[in-house]
């Protein structure tokens, strides 16, 4: 264990630079040139990504520091000086000593799969991997393995031949597309289950960065070199996958299926994309103004539907995971290269999926199954509190809980519609708005009685037909900070 206190003061050229370490953070204090004024540096532990002092007797730091300006963004800082002879051995243990406390629990020298969409959101991601990342991986002496992808499905190949236990984490940089590729390629992998183990972690470059947002919060869910850290220093995060079946093909999903309205107002306005974000609120509008009813079939094997309760199983299951997991306090198990076992550990050499349970033709009879018999508007499914940056749509999500969140938004009046875009960002519509049923489940099945709507399973668009979901607890692997989603949400006062 670390000693929690240590200081460092190197005597360059007559003025003193001191090093020192809290329990929590290393400060750093510096003169600018010569005869400038001193600068202070104050940043958490979990920031520094690398100290040595090389054998030319030159001491290096390296961490991120917040930048008070740039609306908090992190960038990174490199800090060199030379030291006397006599200083080795006094340097040497603060090297040590801010290594072990800044790694405690991570593996360092992290072996990195990236994968870079270079054609991602507004096209800037090889720029940014360039100017921003590199600069980070190399600094946290991180291998990496580089690909741009060229074109669609290529990290869907790159996932189903990965070699497992040889990454600590596969790394995109793109939307949330790519993830949902690459999972699917793990799901073809040769040995899914362990494939799948391989945490995944985001860096936002996309239109869409809904799960940046969730593992990191608002404030840092866009910044990529927050999310660059999180591939650094996070810790594996199991969390639910679920199998969708249309047509006998099954897909793996991790972040939401929709139908009806909000499945119209993104997949049906896609002709006007030169809209930018503009073109959701028209759909949205346009949707209200029409008010039609999505006239489907939907069963539902529901787990908890009383909206306190879940409320109050989310506030208990979020912190106990925060206290299981603060920062640098939690054992990494890819410290010795060997991924996290997570709640399908008993199926780790299985060579094919967990079987499915829920998917026969009609399963009303079979316990927990309901039918939901009102005019339906929207159903919107999924995992994690944002589906974008603005829109909170499953507020008490958990990473693994084995259950997957389902709203029902019944068809209400006009008025009760629009005030659902109130408060969506903080997800005030799940306290305020009673026609929006909510439940958690394990499995449900949506026959439609139209063709006249649109299904998007992770943003992509599917075949408006029947299919069935059902969850397998535990299956996938994420990196996080926290041990769970960084958002909060709290009772009405
Ligand atoms: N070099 C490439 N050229 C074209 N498409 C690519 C290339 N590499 C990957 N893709 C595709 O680009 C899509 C990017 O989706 P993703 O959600 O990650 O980013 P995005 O910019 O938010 O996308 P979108 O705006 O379409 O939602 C993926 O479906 C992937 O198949």
């Amino acid at each position: 264990m670390a000693e929690a206190f240590q200081q460092l003061v190197l005597d360059g050229d007559g003025q003193s630079s001191t090093f020192t370490l809290t329990g929590s953070t290393l400060q750093v204090q510096r003169p600018v040139g010569r005869k400038g004024p001193q600068i202070q540096f104050e940043t958490p532990l979990r920031q520094v990504l690398w100290a040595e002092l090389s054998e030319d007797n030159t001491f290096n730091v390296s961490f991120l520091n917040k930048k008070k300006k740039k609306k908090g963004s992190l960038s990174l800082i490199h800090i060199t000086g030379p030291i006397k002879d006599n200083e080795r051995e006094n340097v040497a243990d603060f090297v040590k000593a801010l290594m072990d406390s800044s790694y405690q629990g991570v593996s360092q020298r992290r072996r990195l799969m990236l994968l870079v969409n270079p054609r991602s959101g507004p096209g800037k991601a090889r720029s940014i991997y360039m100017k921003k990342i590199e600069p980070l991986f190399r600094a946290a002496r991180c291998e990496v393995d580089l690909t741009y992808t060229t074109h669609s499905k290529h990290a869907t190949e790159l996932a189903r031949s990965l070699a497992v236990g040889h990454y600590d984490a596969i790394v995109t940089m793109s939307g949330d597309g790519l993830i949902y590729e690459v999972l699917n390629g793990l799901a073809e992998h040769a040995s899914p289950i362990q494939a799948l183990q391989t945490p995944i972690t985001p860096i936002p470059t996309g239109s869409g960065n809904g799960l940046a947002y969730n593992l990191l919060g608002l404030h840092e869910g866009g910044d990529v070199s927050a999310a660059a850290l999180n591939a650094i220093k996070g810790k594996p995060m199991p969390i639910d996958l679920f199998s969708v079946t249309q047509n006998g093909q099954r897909t793996l999903s991790f972040m939401s299926q929709c139908i009806g309205l909000m499945a119209e107002l993104d997949l049906g306005t896609e002709h006007l994309r030169f809209m930018g974000n503009h073109r959701f609120v028209y759909g949205f509008v346009r949707g209200i103004a029409r008010n039609r009813a999505c006239p489907v079939k939907l069963q539902i094997k529901v787990a908890e539907s009383d909206k306190k309760a879940m409320f109050q199983s989310f506030k208990e299951t979020r912190a106990r995971a925060i206290s299981n997991s603060s920062p640098q306090l939690v054992e990494d198990s890819t410290a010795d290269g060997n991924s996290e076992t997570n709640g399908n550990a008993n199926a780790k050499d299985s060579t094919s999926l967990p079987s499915l349970r829920f998917h026969e033709e009609d399963p009303v009879n079979d316990e927990g199954w309901i039918t939901f018999d009102k005019p339906v508007s929207y159903i919107y499914a999924g995992k994690g509190p944002f589906v974008s940056r603005d829109f909170m749509q499953f507020p008490v999500s958990l990473p693994n809980d084995g259950c997957i969140d389902v709203v029902v938004q019944e068809v209400a009046p006009r008025s009760q519609m629009l005030s659902a875009m109130d408060g969506a960002e903080k997800g005030i519509p799940y306290w305020k708005l009673e026609s929006q049923h909510y439940f958690k489940a394990k499995a449900y099945r949506v026959v439609p009685h139209t063709s006249a709507s649109c299904l998007s399973i992770d943003g992509e668009k599917y075949p408006f037909e029947p299919y069935a979901l059902e969850v397998h607890p535990g299956l996938g692997a994420l990196l996080s900070p926290y041990g769970t989603y960084h958002t909060d949400f709290d009772a009405l006062s």
